[in-house]
């Protein structure tokens, strides 16, 4: 094996993992170790910047190893992480976010909502950049998470040297360099990726003045174009750790959902990137549309300028719970433990297990909507993210009997997953309404990789959804980012046309299931209004 080699490395909410990969996109090997969240009543979700580094070196380690490659064989290596906010102090050591005060604990993790009324102040005064995010901020940004630090912890606030989002943190580790990616820094900074520029006003306005004040010295004052090669690329330290070669090119990075539209969106070599929506189904759901217009879509984050496809502008919907939701769903219910023996014994996760029992049970794949009853699932369990931008929205389920045992779960399961279809197809509808609708969703994370899904995702979404060969999108996303560093392709998107191949494509099921779907959707509409107006009746209470 001559090489090239490139390393992509995805950090999400559960786990750290690493891919190699060669010139055009084959997979050789990967690694994945867990990484460790402290989740509290309310709203707390944190995580450590130590363990995190250490995950990601041993998946880097490991994956090279399986695969047999050689160090000066890997040419470039790329980043890409959930949206976490990460606080160092001004030695660039972890500094504590939490309200226990331990040091260790120095990241607020993404799906984390403590800043909900620091987003609302914020969405009160209604400042021009919120046009950029949708309409409205999203608890799960950075800047109402930095007011929550400064209005809580304001001595750590004060002490803290950089507050980095995840995939730059990862970058910094691994270089040194404190530049950002111009995909975090737009997508959940509020940076002006169009205008070049940070708005001043913006921070006076919301009480986080000092950022301004002192030029964004914390927060990032270079921003440059993902897959940018950073300072002298790898350094000693952090070749060593990853077990790596010093110097070997790093680009910037990407949030997690936006490496797996890099991965997925460039592989029909016969159309742009504006005609396909990603799609990335991992914890949560990110829907990724590229267009060479901006689309100001209510709810629907964004646009944002060269945020993930460079050039073209960005809108991303989605649900904060998705495959959690699920996974959520399936603890609920009195069937678990016998759900978990009968995957144990298959020797599968229980999810997996349950997906192959719904294609074991339904060759035809989309009659598995007969599974699922009357039952009707609105998985909002951590708000609804698109189209309403709502993060008060609470999960709504109907049809439910004094069933207790494993074909109920399943039909739970099913219709959780059409419940997360549904959003798709909501949030699909309110671009349509826009002129802005996909031709096609190219599907990526780690929800996503069966047949089965697949084939209920296209019957709820009513869109066709596609696979690409390669099995891990994400990780081939975050590895074109140590392409492009490398100079070994011309542009991001050359390296996207290069690495990245259709796979399958899973058409929405005919007439006689589609009907089934439209009236479910509707039923679906129903609930989700039910919620909102329940929620309007009891709040005073
Ligand atoms: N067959 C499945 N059905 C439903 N959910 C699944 C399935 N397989 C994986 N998941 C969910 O996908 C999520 C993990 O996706 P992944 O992309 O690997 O992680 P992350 O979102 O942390 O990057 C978990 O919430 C897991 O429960
Ligand atoms: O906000 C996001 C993208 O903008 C992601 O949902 C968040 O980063 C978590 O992703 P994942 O579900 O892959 O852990």
């Amino acid at each position: 094996m001559a090489g090239p080699f490139f390393v992509g490395v995805d950090v999400g909410t559960g786990s750290a993992r690493a891919g190699i990969f060669d010139a055009v996109g084959t997979l050789l090997a990967s690694r994945k170790h867990d990484i460790r969240m402290w989740r509290e009543t309310g709203e707390i979700a944190e995580q450590s910047s130590v363990n995190i580094w250490d995950a990601v070196c041993r998946s880097v380690r490991d994956c090279v190893a399986q695969a047999g490659v050689q160090a000066d064989q890997i040419k470039g290596l790329g980043f890409d992480a959930a949206c976490s906010l990460v606080m160092l102090d001004g030695q660039m050591q972890p500094l504590s976010v939490s309200l226990t005060k331990d040091a260790e604990r120095n990241v607020i993790v993404w799906m984390d909502h403590r800043a909900m009324d620091q987003a609302e102040r914020i969405n009160a005064a209604g400042h021009r950049v919120l046009d950029y995010v949708g309409g409205r901020i999203s608890p799960e940004m950075q800047t109402p998470k930095l007011l929550w630090l400064k209005e809580n912890l304001p001595e750590n606030f004060a002490l803290a040297g950089q507050f980095f989002d995840l995939a730059d943190f990862l970058t910094w580790a691994a270089t040194g360099s404190l530049t950002r990616s111009a995909c975090t820094v737009a997508c959940k900074w509020t940076y002006l990726g169009h205008e070049d520029r940070w708005d001043s006003s913006y921070f006076r306005q919301i009480g986080l003045e000092e950022l301004a004040s002192e030029d964004y010295a914390r927060i990032g004052q270079t921003i440059v174009a993902p897959g940018t090669p950073l300072g002298n690329g790898l350094s000693d330290a952090a070749a060593k750790a990853l077990g790596l070669r010093p110097g070997t090119p790093v680009g910037a990075g990407l949030i997690d959902a936006h490496a797996g539209g890099i991965g997925t969106v460039g592989a029909d070599k016969d159309s742009g990137p504006e005609v396909m929506m990603g799609y990335v189904f991992g914890t949560s759901a990110c829907t990724m549309a590229s267009s060479v217009q901006p689309h100001f879509v209510s709810g629907v984050w964004g646009p944002y300028y060269s945020a993930m496809v460079p050039g073209l502008w960005l809108s991303e919907g989605g649900q904060s719970a998705a495959g959690e939701a699920i996974a959520h769903l399936i603890s609920c219910h009195p069937a678990r433990a016998e759900a978990q023996a009968r995957a144990d014994a298959a020797n599968q996760t229980v999810q997996a297990y349950l997906i192959s029992e719904a294609q074991r049970r339904c060759p035809d794949l989309s009659s598995a909507v007969t599974m699922a009853g009357a039952r009707i699932i609105v998985p909002e369990f951590l708000g609804n993210r698109a189209p309403y931008a709502d993060p008060h929205a609470t999960a709504v389920v109907s049809g439910l009997t004094l069933e207790t045992g494993f074909d109920d779960l399943l039909a739970s399961y099913i219709a959780g997953i059409f419940g997360v279809g549904y959003g798709l197809r909501q949030i699909i509808e309110a671009q349509r309404a826009h002129d802005f609708a996909p031709h096609a969703v190219v599907i990526s994370g780690g929800a996503g990789e069966s047949d089965m899904m697949k084939q209920l995702l296209a019957d709820a979404s009513g869109v066709p959804i596609l696979s690409i060969t390669c099995p891990e999108p994400v990780l081939l996303g975050a590895a074109m980012l140590g392409g492009v560093a490398s100079g070994h392709y011309g542009s991001l998107q050359d390296c996207m046309k290069t690495m990245s191949h259709i796979g399958k494509r899973f058409e929405p099921a005919g007439e006689g299931f589609a009907r089934h779907h439209d009236a479910r959707f509707k039923a679906y509409l129903a609930l989700q209004h039910a919620d909102r107006d329940l929620r309007t009746a009891l709040k005073d209470l």
